[in-house]
């Protein structure tokens, strides 16, 4: 058990299960806006003493059942398959009337049905949730209170709830800044299993097959530069969260699976006909809809802010241009060479949180005679 800190006189009080980098960026953004006692539960102890450093939480325990019975807001934020177990728990325990559930889950057909079948007789209002943003990096030290700044976070109105409740719980979760949108469990999954749950299959077995060709030649694997890592970046993530969104989205990722398939035997298919037209307009109708895609800030893809810079090849350049950004307490959240060859010009693309951010960079460079350019 970790110990309390000293902000225990308050009213109301929320409990956020499972206290990785979703549960505790959930938990800072209501601190941020709320004065409430924050308490976290997770089964992994350190979680909890990190938490508790970070004065995320106000006290930790490994355990729910001694902690729900008078808390306002239950935030469950476990991996899928531990959300249904936690929902268990929470049936069997006594819970102040009107308490509100919700959980942050990849998906949510599942979690509404059994918050629905074990729900139902209590006198709780269940609303599933979904920040659209995230990270391939979990736990806790990665938590930030501005995570889904932007993003679409999808909630979906359960056992117990009506628009009122829904209307209390984004109130309760303002502090994320995110844009919130009502959507059925169905839609909700399809529409994830598409822009997202798809997308890491596909990562993760691009992966795959570097993997067993860098078998045969390892040098492979160095020579992976730009578009193998923006492609695979989120391949990088947790194992045991993407098991459980996929075992939890079958229905719609099995079909889904099969469209992705014959895509490729298609594409398959143009490239043994030298189809030269084909293969142009699989590019092209692939890059006119992508560069439709609404804008970076509207959170449909999560809200980074590139800007580059041409770097003359000598020692300490990079240390140069993060010490000016750093000199104009600028922060950047990604730095990649895209290219360093001998003898030329190199190009660093730097990544902002906000657009702001990235003009105030493109401002204290170029003063310092670096050509940078913004490429949408
Ligand atoms: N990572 C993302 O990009 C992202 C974005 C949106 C939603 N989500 C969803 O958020 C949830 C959490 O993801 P995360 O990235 O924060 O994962 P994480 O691994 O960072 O955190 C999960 C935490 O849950 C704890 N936990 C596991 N079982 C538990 C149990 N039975 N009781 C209490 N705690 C338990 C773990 O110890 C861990 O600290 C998942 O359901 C995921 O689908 C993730
Ligand atoms: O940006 C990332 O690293 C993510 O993988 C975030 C991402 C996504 O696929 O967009 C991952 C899972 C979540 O359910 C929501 C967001």
């Amino acid at each position: 058990m970790v110990q309390p800190s000293n902000k225990t006189n308050v009213s109301k009080k929320v409990v956020v299960i499972g206290l990785g980098l979703i549960g505790g960026s959930v938990a800072l953004a209501i601190r941020n806006s709320h004065y409430v006692q924050m308490i976290g539960i997770d089964v992994h102890e350190p979680s909890l003493k990190m938490a508790t450093s970070l004065q995320i939480i106000d006290y930790g325990d490994t355990s729910a059942e001694e902690n729900v019975g008078d808390a306002d807001v239950i935030i469950i934020a476990t991996p899928v398959s531990k959300t249904l177990e936690v929902l268990e728990i929470l049936a069997q325990e006594p819970l102040k009337p009107g308490v509100i559930i919700t959980d942050v889950g990849s998906t949510k057909k599942t979690v509404l049905s059994e918050s629905e079948r074990l729900l139902s007789e209590r006198e709780v209002k269940f609303i599933g949730g979904h920040p659209m943003a995230g990270s391939h990096k979990s736990g806790v030290q990665g938590s930030r209170a501005d995570l889904f700044e932007n993003a679409f976070y999808v909630l979906t109105t359960g056992v117990g709830a009506d628009s009122a409740d829904v209307e209390e719980l984004k109130r309760w979760l303002i502090g994320t800044n995110a844009r919130f949108i009502e959507l059925d469990a169905s839609l909700h999954d399809l529409f994830a299993g598409s822009v997202s749950h798809l997308p890491h299959i596909v990562a993760a077995s691009l992966v795959h097959q570097l993997s067993r060709l860098g078998q045969q030649y390892p040098l492979i694997g160095e020579l992976a530069a730009g578009g193998f890592r923006d492609i695979t970046r989120i391949a990088s993530a947790n194992p045991v969260m993407w098991r459980d969104i996929l075992l939890h989205n079958k229905d719609v990722l099995i079909p889904m699976i099969e469209r992705w398939q014959s895509d490729m035997q298609k594409v398959q298919g143009l490239i043994e006909a030298e189809d030269d037209r084909g293969l142009q307009s699989f590019f092209s109708d692939a890059k006119q809809y992508r560069d439709g895609l609404p804008s970076k800030k509207k959170g449909a893809i999560p809200a980074f802010y590139d800007l580059f810079v041409d770097v003359p090849d000598r020692p300490g350049v990079i240390s140069e241009v993060t010490g000016i950004l750093a000199n104009h307490n600028i922060s950047i959240t990604n730095i990649q060479i895209i290219e360093a060859r001998e003898d030329i010009m190199g190009v660093l693309r730097l990544s902002f949180r906000r657009e702001t951010d990235r003009q105030r960079g493109l401002d204290c460079l170029e003063a310092e005679q670096f050509s940078t350019y913004i490429s949408e």
